[in-house]
This record gives structure tokens, C-alpha cells and sequence, in this order.
């Protein structure tokens, strides 16, 4: 607003100094004559240097006060910016698992981009377009000062302005919105593909993706030109209609109306200041309806994502002194109900292996014993506590998870081992790799643990990586193993060395071991085998005795 009234007062500076270039030795009249007798009560000579000075001043004002503003929105901007991302990050971290089974995620490395920037955009542009539209309003005073009619023809011109160009901005608008949907599924189709490109590479079949990124290319293209065109349109246009309106106008005043010269030129260049600025904020109503898009594309994202907010369970911390069971676990993927009145326990210091046919439902089992998913009815108590009343993190925290689809980070092996947290030490990290039967291997690389293990693990062997997956799960010493077709990888002898390894583990430390897998191997050695078929507990075979309210300690079962 100051910056408006700066230049306002900068350009209406020009009336006094034409009349007074122009003056014959009358005593000006109107609000020429008005200022100079403001001047000359304060003993002020009017000079033309005076009123140069003050329009030159004036500018200068107006500048030094729009960088200080901008210079404010443009720390606002980086803020909303970073804001926007880690809010999204917060967001998506902690969303349950059954959102991220839903989503395509390279829509997230857009939103974590683009659209934050687009969102940093949008603040911009429409602080922008809030100063000028007060800029507008400060130059209507102004104006009013000089002549109502004057005023009103300017806000009439500007309408004109408005309603004639708003055209382009709903075309910027349509194909903003345009590019980002495509952009979005460019992006998430690029990223999986990414993840799969092996065997599409390996049959030759990565081309039909090429057309269809192509496809997307080029609508994306035609919708930036467009866009482009309704930008440059919407700006080129302004200057004819202005001048039309103009023109009009001089007309009428010096022709028809017979105004004084000096006056009418004082009240165009006023007229055009404002008409201008108008047109300004139309060309920053268009960039706001193009930064938009983005801005409400990251929100929708951030918004879905905490309403898939994973329940805190801030309850009780969890203990681990008898086992986990699972009481008639019902659970169903919308109207398919997988896992049906489940009952079978996994005492402490034992180990349990789940086996059954594919699609059995072994693996959603792990996932309501991890609290990823929760079941329709039945309970999962831990020490006789259910699950729902215990801090779900803590208990997380007390387990070591080795999924069947493991993924190693593209970093060393020391960082996917200990993941990147800095208390452990060089003794825990070979502690782990020992117990996963990992460090033969790891003892040939010439890098060791400093190895560089390549894009989600590439520059490993499938056994190795398990292995290494393995040595992650046991780094923090946890309560429960949670192996899910973990050693599937692997020969029958390295399998026959992890197992021996983990049963050691298990009978020496009291660590419980919960392993899902078809192999014989894990059956044979386990202390206790249940069987699902069809999501139904069919056997369940108990090879030591226990119960779970009374535990065998570790060193009995093992006997
Ligand atoms: N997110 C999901 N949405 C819908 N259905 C699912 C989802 N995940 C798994 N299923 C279905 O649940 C059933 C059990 O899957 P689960 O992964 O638990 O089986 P599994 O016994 O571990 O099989 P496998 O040995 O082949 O890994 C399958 O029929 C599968 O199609």
C-alpha cells in the first residue's frame, strides 16, 4: 500500500509541474492552484526541480518498498515450500501400511518436487497479486482526488481488460491442470517401471512403456504450448485494448469536451498507471490459477495421507515374557476375508514356523502380529496384553523383520545393516553379519562392509542380500525374528547354516523365531509348526511341551 501511494504521489507530481511550466503569471486554479498554496503556507517555493524530485523520489520509494515486501514473501515462499514437503514426508511416514498398497509412489516424488514448488509458486503469485490489487485500490483513492469521473472511467477500462483477457487465464487454468495429470502418471509409470525393469528389459518389452511415455509427452507438450500462447496472449493483448480505451477517450476529452491539454495529459498517464496495474493483476491472477494446480494437488496428497493415519495405540509398553496369541484372528481385505478364526500361539525362546500353500495368508498373519493391518474380530495378545492397547512402535521396536520382497538402500553394507543409527558398534554390526551367516562373504569383498551394494541391493546375489537383510533384522537384538520366506534363496546348505545359526541364536539368548516358509528345512527344526490352508489353522504340531501362560524357559525347550 505504501508503495502505492508512493508512486501515486510520484506520478501525480506531473499536475503541478505542468501547470507551472505552463503558467503565464495567473494564479493556477484547482488542485494545482491548491498544492501551491499548501507549498507556499510551509514557505516552499514550487520549482520544477521540486516536483521532478518528488516523482523521481516517489519511483524510489516505490522500489526500495516492493523489494523489502517481496523480499518478506520470498522468505514466506521458501517456508511454505519446505513446510509443504515435510509435511508430506510426516504425513506419508506415518500412514498404515494399507495406503501404501494403494498407491502408485512415484506420485509422491512429484508431489515432493513439483508440486512443492508449484505450492511455493502459488503463495507468491498470490501475495503478488494481493499487493497489486491494494495497489489498484490506492491509486482509486488517488484518482479520486483528481476527478471521480476520471476514477471511473479507469475501473471501467480495467473491467473491460478483465472480462476480455479472463479467457486466458481459464485456458492456463485447464491445461496447468492438464500437464499435472499427466506429468503425475509419467512419473509414477517411469518410477515403477523403474523398480521392474529387469525382466521387461530381459523379454525385450520395454518399448510398449516408450509409447506410452511418449503418448504422455506429447499431451503434455501440446498443453505447455497452449498455456504458453494463453500467457502471452493474455499479456500481449492488454496494451491494444488500453489504447483503444485510451484513444476513445483523448477523443472525447479534447475533442468533444474541449479539456484542457495539460490536465488531460496528467489524467491519462494516470489513467494508464492504473489501467496497467490492473492488467498486472491479471496476468497475476493467471500464474496464481497455473501454480494452483500443484499447490491443491500436494494438500489432496498430504490430506489423504493423514486420513490414513496409522492408529498411535499409545498404550501400555509392551513386555515379552511369555509369547504371542493369536485368539480367533479374523481378517479380510474389503469383502474377501483371508485369515478366519485363527488360534495358535508363538511362545517366548521357541522357534514357530507358519507354513502353508501360496496364498495361504502366512504373510497377512506377520502383518496383523505387526500391527499393519487389523483384524475384523478375534484378538492378538502380546504376554495376554492385545496388541490394540499396546504403543505399537515400542513393540515394532521389539521385533527384527525380514519381508519376503527385501530391499537393500543404494548405500554400503554397514548402512543397510545398521540403517544409517550411529550407537551401534563395529562389534554389533559383526556380531549381526555373523549370525546371518553373511560373513564369508562380506570378508571377500574388497570394500568389506564399505561395499556399495547398488540400486535396491542390485550388485548382490539374491542369497547374499537375504543374508544381509537377515544381519539388519538382528543388529538391535530383538525379542521376536520375524523371518517371511527369508532363506528362499538360498542352496540347501546355506540355508541348512542359517538356520543352525538362528536356532543357536534362539537357544542362547532366549530370542523367539517366528518363520513363515515352505521349506522343509524350517519345519523340521522348528519347536513348534502351525499350517494354514486357505486362511484356516488346519494343524498345529507341538514339538516340546509349552503353554502360554507358562513358559518353557529357552535352556528346557532346547533340551
Ligand atoms: N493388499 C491386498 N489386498 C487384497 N488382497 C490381498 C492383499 N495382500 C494379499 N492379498 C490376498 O491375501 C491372500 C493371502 O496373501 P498372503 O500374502 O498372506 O499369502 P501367503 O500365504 O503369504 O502366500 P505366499 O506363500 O504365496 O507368499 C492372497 O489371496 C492375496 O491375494
Amino acid at each position: 500500500m505504501l508503495a502505492g501511494i508512493a508512486e501515486g504521489v510520484g506520478v501525480a507530481s506531473l499536475l503541478p509541474l505542468v501547470t507551472l511550466m505552463g503558467q503565464t503569471g495567473s494564479q493556477p486554479k484547482g488542485i494545482a492552484g491548491a498544492i501551491f498554496n499548501f507549498l507556499h503556507g510551509y514557505g516552499i517555493e514550487p520549482t520544477v526541480g521540486l516536483f521532478l524530485s518528488v516523482l523521481v523520489f516517489g519511483m524510489l520509494l516505490k522500489a526500495t518498498l516492493s523489494l523489502v515486501a517481496l523480499h518478506q514473501v520470498g522468505r514466506a515462499v521458501a517456508d511454505v515450500t519446505v513446510r509443504m514437503r515435510l509435511q508430506l514426508i510426516d504425513a506419508l511416514l506415518a500412514a498404515r501400511w494399507s495406503y501404501y498398497v494403494r498407491q502408485p509412489v512415484g506420485r509422491f516424488a512429484n508431489a515432493l518436487g513439483a508440486e512443492a514448488n508449484d505450492a511455493g509458486a502459488a503463495y507468491h503469485q498470490s501475495a503478488q497479486l494481493t499487493a497489486e490489487l491494494i495497489q489498484i485500490a490506492t491509486y482509486f483513492a488517488i484518482v479520486m482526488i483528481f476527478s471521480w469521473k476520471l476514477a471511473l472511467v479507469a475501473i471501467g477500462v480495467g473491467l473491460i481488460m478483465v472480462l476480455t483477457l479472463n479467457r486466458f487465464v481459464i485456458i492456463a487454468k485447464r491445461t496447468a491442470r492438464k500437464q499435472n495429470r499427466h506429468i503425475k502418471r509419467m512419473i509414477a509409470g517411469l518410477t515403477d517401471l523403474l523398480v521392474g525393469l529387469k525382466p521387461m528389459k530381459a523379454m525385450g518389452r520395454q518399448g510398449r512403456f516408450q509409447t506410452l511415455f511418449e503418448r504422455d509427452a506429447r499431451i503434455i507438450r501440446k498443453a505447455q504450448r497452449k498455456q504458453s500462447f494463453a500467457r502471452h496472449a493474455n499479456k500481449a493483448l492488454q496494451e491494444p485494448i488500453l489504447a483503444a480505451c485510451l484513444a476513445i477517450g483523448l477523443y472525447g476529452a479534447l475533442v468533444i469536451w474541449q479539456a484542457q491539454p495539460g490536465e488531460v495529459l496528467i489524467m491519462a498517464v494516470l489513467l494508464v498507471r492504473m489501467v496497467t496495474t490492473i492488467g498486472k493483476a491479471q496476468e497475476g491472477l493467471q500464474a496464481v490459477r497455473i501454480a494452483e494446480v500443484g499447490f491443491v494437488s500436494i494438500i489432496e496428497a498430504i490430506d489423504y495421507a493423514r486420513s490414513a493415519r496409522e492408529p498411535a495405540h499409545v498404550g501400555a509398553d509392551p513386555t515379552f515374557e511369555r509369547g504371542v496369541t493369536f485368539r480367533d484372528v479374523t481378517f479380510a481385505y474389503d469383502d474377501t476375508t483371508i485369515i478366519e478364526r485363527a488360534s495358535f500361539e508363538v511362545p517366548r525362546g521357541l522357534v514357530t514356523t507358519i507354513t502353508g500353500g501360496s496364498g495361504a495368508g502366512k504373510t497377512t498373519t506377520v502383518d496383523l502380529l505387526l500391527g499393519l493391518h487389523e483384524p475384523q474380530s478375534g484378538e492378538i495378545l502380546i504376554d495376554g496384553k492385545p496388541l490394540s492397547e499396546i504403543d505399537l512402535v515400542s513393540w515394532r521396536r521389539m521385533t527384527g523383520y525380514v519381508p519376503q520382497e527385501l530391499i537393500l538402500f543404494h548405500d554400503t553394507l554397514l548402512s543397510n545393516v545398521t540403517l544409517g543409527e550411529p550407537e551401534f558398534t563395529q562389534e554389533d554390526v559383526e556380531r549381526a553379519i555373523e549370525a546371518a551367516g553373511a560373513s564369508d562373504f562380506v570378508s571377500r569383498l574388497p570394500e568389506g562392509v564399505q561395499t556399495i551394494v547398488g540400486e535396491r541391493g542390485a550388485r548382490l546375489s539374491g542369497g547374499q542380500r537375504q543374508r544381509i537383510a537377515i544381519a539388519r533384522a538382528l543388529i538391535h537384538r530383538p525379542k521376536i525374528l520375524i523371518l517371511d520366506e527369508a532363506t528362499t534363496a538360498l542352496d540347501p546348505e546355506t540355508e541348512a547354516n542359517i538356520v543352525r545359526n538362528v536356532l543357536e541364536l534362539a537357544r542362547s539368548t532366549g530370542l523367539t523365531v517366528l518363520a513363515i516358509s515352505h521349506q522343509p528345512a524350517w519345519a523340521r527344526a522348528s519347536d513348534h509348526v502351525v499350517r494354514l490352508e486357505g486362511g484356516r489353522v488346519v494343524t498345529v504340531e507341538r514339538r516340546v511341551d509349552f503353554t502360554a501362560e507358562t513358559p518353557e524357559p529357552a535352556s528346557s525347550a532346547s533340551a
